[in-house]
């Protein structure tokens, strides 16, 4: 049975005396998957902030997970039950650790191994997830090491862990050369077509980043919400030309998304 588990009404985030995000409601429900689209500076990665708990609304309403998202301490209960993986979390990962330890370490939402004992449950688990995330060969390299690509499966491997009721990804395939992305995009679509995956939210700057099998889409402009609903719908030729400023073309074929300028 879907259920909603993000839900925003009339929220607004101000810093520093500046309204980063206004007027937003949105919501999201378990079974949906979500991309999130926007000129540089729109207010995506706050709005991710919001459905993280890692903020609270200057005015609003944040629910996730049906629980209202008011001061700190709501913030810290729900934190658990929430994956999230970005580059700023990943910089924080200590490079020397193992790849193992990096996504047991997710089991106590730790960032470094200290002298946790784990469970057998754990380390199968541990492995489980790393599979899925076609790392599990490396397993017993430090993170440092690996490729950007590698590093990238990794976190979103950490980042499940811990069996998140909400999945969200800042960005995941950044920085990613074709063929890095293309692995990430099919595997993100494997995930996300799984009934037993939690709902997903990603940023992206890309429409080709989107895998298959994502279902709405929400356009940011200047803090606010300029269109979001079904995908096909919302990542229209004339919606993306509007919120980019720029005439473009979207195609989609396969589930996947492409976009050119006229
Ligand atoms: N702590 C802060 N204090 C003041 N302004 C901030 C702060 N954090 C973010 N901003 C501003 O809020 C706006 C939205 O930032 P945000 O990172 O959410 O946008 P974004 O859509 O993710 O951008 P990008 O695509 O460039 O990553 C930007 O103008 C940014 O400079």
């Amino acid at each position: 049975m879907s259920s909603t588990v993000v839900s925003m009404k009339g929220v607004a985030v101000e810093r520093s005396g500046n309204t980063i995000l206004s007027e937003v409601d949105w919501r999201v429900k378990n079974d949906q998957r979500w991309v999130v689209l926007g000129p540089n500076g729109a207010g995506k990665t706050t709005l991710l902030q919001l459905a993280a708990a890692q903020i609270t609304p200057s005015a609003g309403t944040v629910t996730l997970l049906d629980e209202d998202v008011t001061n700190e301490t709501d913030a810290a209960e729900l934190r658990p039950h929430i994956g999230f993986a970005s580059s700023a979390l990943s910089r924080r990962l200590p490079y020397g650790e193992s790849v193992l330890d990096i996504i047991l370490t997710a089991a106590y939402g730790i960032t470094a191994r200290w002298k946790e004992e784990y469970e057998d449950i754990d380390e199968r688990r541990a492995h489980r997830v790393l599979a899925e995330w076609n790392v599990d060969h490396l397993a017993e390299r430090r993170f440092g090491e690996l490729s950007d690509g590698e590093q990238k499966r990794v976190q979103i491997a950490r980042s499940v862990m811990a069996d998140p009721e909400l999945l969200l990804l800042d960005e995941p395939a950044a920085s990613l050369d074709l063929g890095a992305r293309e692995e990430l995009v099919r595997l993100l679509g494997g995930y996300a077509a799984s009934p037993s995956s939690p709902a997903i939210v990603m940023v992206t700057h890309h429409v080709e980043e989107i895998p298959a099998g994502f279902t709405h889409a929400v356009l940011l402009v200047g803090g606010k919400i300029a269109a979001s609903g079904r995908i096909d719908e919302t990542l229209s030729s004339s919606n993306l030309s509007s919120a980019f400023g720029v005439d473009v073309v979207v195609e989609s074929s396969g589930g996947r998304f492409t976009a050119r300028a006229k």
